[in-house]
């Protein structure tokens, strides 16, 4: 019988101060019969290596506008420094782990999203023969947040939509967002579980805002579909595979009362 993938998405901002046990965690899920499937981010990774090219970070409604030399500088960071770091250090943790972008092995076809955000792409569609491909022979992918369309041109795509589509392709049983902060958080606290609907109203407040917004907008496409649950944990806390963060489940209404879907 096939493993059960689990989708792991590393966030830019945690990329410096993840937890050691991070990489127990993984190995936990692995005993279990859960596969990993790493995406990683790099926003501030690639803010900075802009700005030392005398580049200005811009953004557009949390996108990055991506022009030719963003686009290099995207690469250069997401498929290369990044990529090539969180490969090593799963390989020294103990796992076979294999680094590779939504470019190779026509992983994420992608479209252009909006041409005023420049080479900036939306996932059309994924391959998931490629991660099955690895995921049987034991490799942990650790996919990096890029992708091409049908004319070869390659574009810089948001990691969080990234790791929906393919946790969706894969009708993971889960998909962790790893982060900085706790979960969603309502002034100073932590929301447990939260149903999409009160995602709605959370942004439409503005409780949601920032690099959160397009976390939860890509949690909730994937519990709309064969995503069991979105868990959005902080990276940098001990054991944050583990039953720490925000749960996202999808809704079901029985007889006009909204309860939570649980499959435990
Ligand atoms: N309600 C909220 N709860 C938690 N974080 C929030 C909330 N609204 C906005 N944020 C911001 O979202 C950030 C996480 O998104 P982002 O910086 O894009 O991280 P990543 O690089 O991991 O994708 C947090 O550091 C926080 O500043
Ligand atoms: C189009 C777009 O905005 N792409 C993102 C890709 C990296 C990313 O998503 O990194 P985090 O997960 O750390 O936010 C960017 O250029 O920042």
């Amino acid at each position: 019988m096939r493993v059960q993938p689990v989708v792991i998405k590393v966030g830019g901002s945690v990329l410096e101060t993840l937890h050691s046990s991070f990489f127990q965690d993984c190995g936990h899920l692995l005993k279990k019969g859960f596969h990993p499937v790493v995406v990683h981010g790099g926003g501030p990774e690639i803010s900075r290596l802009q700005e030392r090219l005398g580049l200005t970070p811009q953004f557009c409604d949390g996108l990055r506008v991506t022009d030719d030399q963003g686009l290099k500088v995207a690469e250069m960071v997401l498929a290369g420094s990044v990529n090539k770091q969180l490969a090593a250090m799963f390989q020294t943790a103990g796992f076979s782990a294999l680094g590779l972008s939504g470019v190779d092995g026509g992983l994420l076809s992608v479209r252009q999203k909006d041409p005023k955000l420049g080479w900036v792409g939306e996932v059309s569609s994924v391959c998931p023969a490629v991660l099955y491909d690895l995921i049987d022979r034991g490799w942990i992918p650790i996919v990096a947040s890029l992708g091409m369309d049908s004319w070869g041109q390659r574009y810089n795509v948001n990691a969080d939509s990234v790791a929906g589509a393919i946790a969706q392709a894969l009708s993971a049983e889960r998909l962790f967002m790893v982060t900085d902060v706790p979960g969603i958080m309502k002034g100073d606290r932590v929301l447990s579980q939260v149903t999409p609907t009160e995602v709605q109203t959370m942004i439409q407040k503005g409780i949601i805002q920032g690099g959160m917004v397009p976390k939860v907008k890509a949690a909730l496409e994937a519990v709309e579909t064969a995503v069991h649950e979105v868990v959005i944990v902080d990276g940098s806390a001990s054991g944050c595979l583990m039953n720490t963060g925000t749960r996202i489940r999808k809704e079901v209404k029985t007889h006009g009362l909204i309860s939570h879907l649980s499959a435990e």
